[in-house]
């Protein structure tokens, strides 16, 4: 039985997110080597690597706006390439740069995202309002984002990705830039969104102390995927006692020959 049936049990559906022996290249670089790995729905899964291990790379493939060179990325079923339409309406993205416009209103900027997704105004308006404030930004709607700390700016981003009610949730170095509370704000927010809703996360960091036992943990490491399995069992195979000793054993050597 591979990692993947034993995280979900086979019979359950089709996967949240099925990456199936992605490889991507720019020029000579290689930056996904041969990448497999799925997310069953209503799972939170990490993405854990270091800068360069190619997280965004797969962030781009896996959203469409790189066609990888080989391989293939199903959302819930749908290919990404071949049934993009249908793929991509499962799917909320946060990208690790930000995308809110600072001078619209939190409000102003969840609308225009339904009208980009051919959400009507009323039903946008109403769900832009339900889930900004499950973020906890109720009294916030009518300010401009400008006026928002960086860790409510970031909860605006995830009520943004949430407003077409996607099954799949992607999220870049989420809390990249942020204090220690906002972290921690917006880790326990998103797993809320999984235990609560079902939506199936992927959450990318190079961060160990946001993963917990019974994460599921994809390590990606110079485009290869070291391991692929809960926390516990990662820890327990690499004979390390945390998910920090069994990542720095784990990526110590590998890889080294395309260094
Ligand atoms: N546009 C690009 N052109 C050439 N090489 C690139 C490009 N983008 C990424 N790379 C290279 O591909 C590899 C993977 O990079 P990628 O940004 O996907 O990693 P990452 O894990 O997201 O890192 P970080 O945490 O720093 O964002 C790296 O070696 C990087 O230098």
């Amino acid at each position: 039985m591979n990692e993947t049936m034993a995280l979900g049990g086979a019979a359950a559906g089709p996967a949240a997110l099925a990456v199936e022996r992605v490889s991507h290249a720019y020029g000579a670089r290689k930056a996904l080597d041969d990448v497999s790995f799925s997310v069953r729905p209503a799972t939170f899964a990490v993405l854990l690597g270091l800068n360069g291990a190619g997280k965004s790379t797969l962030f781009s493939v896996i959203t469409h706006l790189y066609a990888a060179r080989a391989g293939a990325v199903r959302i819930f079923g749908h290919d990404v390439a071949r049934q993009s339409g249908a793929a991509l309406a499962e799917l909320g993205v946060v990208f690790q740069s930000r995308t809110l416009d600072p001078d619209l209103s939190v409000e102003q900027n969840m609308l225009y995202q339904g009208a980009l997704q051919g959400i009507g105004p009323r039903q946008a308006r109403a769900r832009a309002r339900d889930l900004v404030a499950r973020m906890g930004l109720a009294d916030r709607l009518k300010d401009r984002v400008r006026q928002l700390s960086g860790g409510q700016a970031r909860r605006v981003e995830i009520a943004r990705a949430l407003l077409h009610a996607p099954r799949l949730v992607l999220l870049d170095e989420p809390t990249a830039g942020l204090d220690i509370k906002a972290r921690a704000d917006i880790l326990a927010l998103t797993r809320r969104l999984v235990a609560e809703d079902g939506v199936g996360v992927l959450w990318t960091t190079h961060l160990v102390d946001e993963i917990r036992p019974d994460d599921q943990v994809v390590l990606l490491h110079k485009g290869r995927v070291l391991a692929d399995d809960r926390a516990v069992a990662v820890i327990a195979a690499a004979g390390a006692d945390s998910i920090g000793a069994a990542f720095s054993r784990l990526t110590s050597g590998a890889g080294e020959e395309d260094a």
